[in-house]
């Protein structure tokens, strides 16, 4: 066996932990797992199908055949993927009574009838089976990145076997959760494959909202100069147009975060209660209001780049000659407005004003900042500093449309500027949540909050219903 990698237990006190593990499989999860509990002062032996060979592994670790190995300790990990389990079933009776803790994810939800762990306790009915570990990836235990995903959760049928192995997690500085008996291993093996349904629905709504905006403005502004004025307007596609899509699709997006919040409030005044379920659309929607804010706040990044650009575009650069070649030759100068310049100086203002928030709501979200938050200065900043964002961003699109908003010469075709029908839902969220946060309703919504229900017969629903969002 090839040692590499130097070890010293980071804990002095590692006296009551001199505790041997077996970890079968020396891939990458079984030599992170291995790496960090040494350090924590627990014995390791690795079981491989071949010993010699296995390289990379942490000084300090014996790697053995896996029969030998399991017989070493009453505690073996399976870090092996669920196709491989089948080798097992030859060594049911050295695993015998043994504690088997089944890391293992699938790919895909529902790739197998029954779940990698309940499958491990059929190979090897002797043993105890407790799922662990499947949340934290390999990576983050090897660079201690752990903040994202402290939390482990434990399921299995035998007690003492889970509350083993509740012991190593706690050791190793994470938190176990247990989600109780075998059966909810299934539900645990797709955490890690459900991150990612969050990003779904944010991702499609974007995609939908992105192509819509980008026909509406090629409609606008490609295919209407060339239909009427025959000009050819199609570097457009370039730059005015993405940045027409982008900071509509951040503004759209960024309403769209709040708007859930504001209709769970109606809903709560309207049932008198907090203690009724949403519907699950709401549910959902509520979810995925971090993921739907971050990729908000992607375009609203991108707004800001092909803004950047404006002054350097040689479309622009021809304009602005022209024109002032055109008024030298007819010797007029054009009068300085500062009505014009108010307008144009204090829509930048906001929109920068408001991309600040924007970044501080995207650092908040990050889980090394969040975990230094408590609860009242994470919601001081998501949802308070969150409408201000809103505001802002609604603001300096409204004082950019400025007077030509609803003109009757910016009608193409009896469309509108694309902004005009972008304002719609950030105008409509801010206009219920002032509603909203009238004293009279917001003393009904606050009480509601508190748990006052209007018609206590609804308490009954209190029991079988989720209480709190
Ligand atoms: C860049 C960016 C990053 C983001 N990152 C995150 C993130 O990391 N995590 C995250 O969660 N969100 C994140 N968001 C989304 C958003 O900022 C938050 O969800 C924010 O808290 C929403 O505020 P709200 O006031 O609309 O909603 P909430 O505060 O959730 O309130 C919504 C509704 O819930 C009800 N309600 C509120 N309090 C109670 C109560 N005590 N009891 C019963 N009902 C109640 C009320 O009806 C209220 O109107 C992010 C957004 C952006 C733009
Ligand atoms: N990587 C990660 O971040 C995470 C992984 N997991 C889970 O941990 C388990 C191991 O994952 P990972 O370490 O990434 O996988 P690897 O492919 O890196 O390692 C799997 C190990 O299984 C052993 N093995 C036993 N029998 C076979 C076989 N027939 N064919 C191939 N390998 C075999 C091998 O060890 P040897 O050569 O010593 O016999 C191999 O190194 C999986 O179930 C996975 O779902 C869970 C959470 C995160
Ligand atoms: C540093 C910050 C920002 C600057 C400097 C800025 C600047 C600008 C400028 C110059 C325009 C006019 C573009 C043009 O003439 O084509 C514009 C338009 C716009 N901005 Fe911003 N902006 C900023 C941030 C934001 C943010 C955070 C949002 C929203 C989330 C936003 C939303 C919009 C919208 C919707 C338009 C109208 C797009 C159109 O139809 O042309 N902006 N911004
Ligand atoms: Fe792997």
């Amino acid at each position: 066996m090839e040692k590499t990698t130097d070890v010293l237990p980071l804990t002095m006190n590692s006296s009551e932990k001199q505790e041997t593990v077996c970890i079968f499989g020396t891939g990458d999860f079984g030599q992170s797992l291995g790496l960090e509990m040494l350090q924590c002062g627990y014995s390791i032996v690795f079981g491989s199908r071949n010993p010699r060979m296995s390289s990379l592994l942490p000084n300090g670790a014996e790697v053995l055949s896996y029969s030998e190995a399991a017989q070493k300790s009453d505690i073996i990990i399976i870090a092996i993927h669920r196709e491989h389990y089948d080798f097992l079933t030859e060594l049911t009776e050295v695993l015998n009574g043994k504690i088997l803790v089944d890391v293992s994810n699938n790919l895909k939800i529902k790739q197998y009838p029954e779940s990698n762990a309940e499958y491990l306790a059929q190979l090897v009915p002797g043993a105890h089976v407790v799922k662990a570990f499947n949340t934290i990836s390999a990576w983050a235990l090897q660079s201690r990145a752990l903040d994202a995903s402290r939390q482990v959760f434990v399921c299995g049928n035998d007690s003492k076997a889970k509350q083993r192995v509740m012991d190593i997690v706690r050791s190793l500085g994470l938190t176990p959760l247990d989600k109780g008996s075998l059966m909810a291993a299934n539900e645990i093996e797709n955490y890690p494959l459900q991150l990612f349904t969050m990003w779904k629905f944010p991702f499609y709504l974007s995609a939908v909202l992105c192509v819509f905006f980008f026909f509406y403005c090629v409609i606008r502004e490609v295919i209407y100069p060339y239909v009427y004025e025959k000009k050819d307007r199609t570097f457009r596609l370039a730059i005015s147009i993405p940045n027409r899509v982008f900071p509509i699709a951040a503004l759209t997006l960024l309403a769209l975060v709040y708007l859930p919040g504001v209709i769970a409030a109606i809903l709560q005044l309207y049932r008198g209660t907090k203690y009724r379920r949403f519907p699950d659309w709401l549910d959902h929607w509520m979810l995925c209001r971090k993921q739907l804010g971050l990729i908000a706040l992607g375009f609203a990044f991108l707004h800001v780049l092909y803004t950047l650009v404006i002054p350097i575009r040689y479309y622009v650069r021809w304009t602005w000659t022209n024109r002032t070649i055109a008024q030298a030759i007819a010797k007029k100068e054009s009068p300085f407005s500062t009505s014009t310049a108010w307008l144009s100086d204090s829509y930048v203002a906001m929109g920068m004003l408001g991309f600040f928030l924007f970044v501080l709501l995207g650092i908040t979200s990050l889980p090394s900042v969040s975990n230094m938050l408590n609860w009242r200065e994470f919601r001081f900043v998501q949802s308070k500093l969150g409408y201000l964002t809103l505001i802002l961003c609604t603001a300096h699109t409204l004082v950019y449309g400025g007077k030509r908003f609803l003109s009757p010469s910016s009608l193409v075709w009896y469309l509108p500027s694309a902004y005009v029908i972008a304002l719609i839902i950030p105008c409509t969220v801010l206009a219920i949540k002032f509603i909203l946060i009238l004293p009279c309703i917001d003393k009904t919504l606050t009480r509601i909050h508190e748990g006052w229900e209007r018609n206590p017969k609804f308490s009954e629903s209190a029991l079988n219903g989720k209480t709190d969002i």
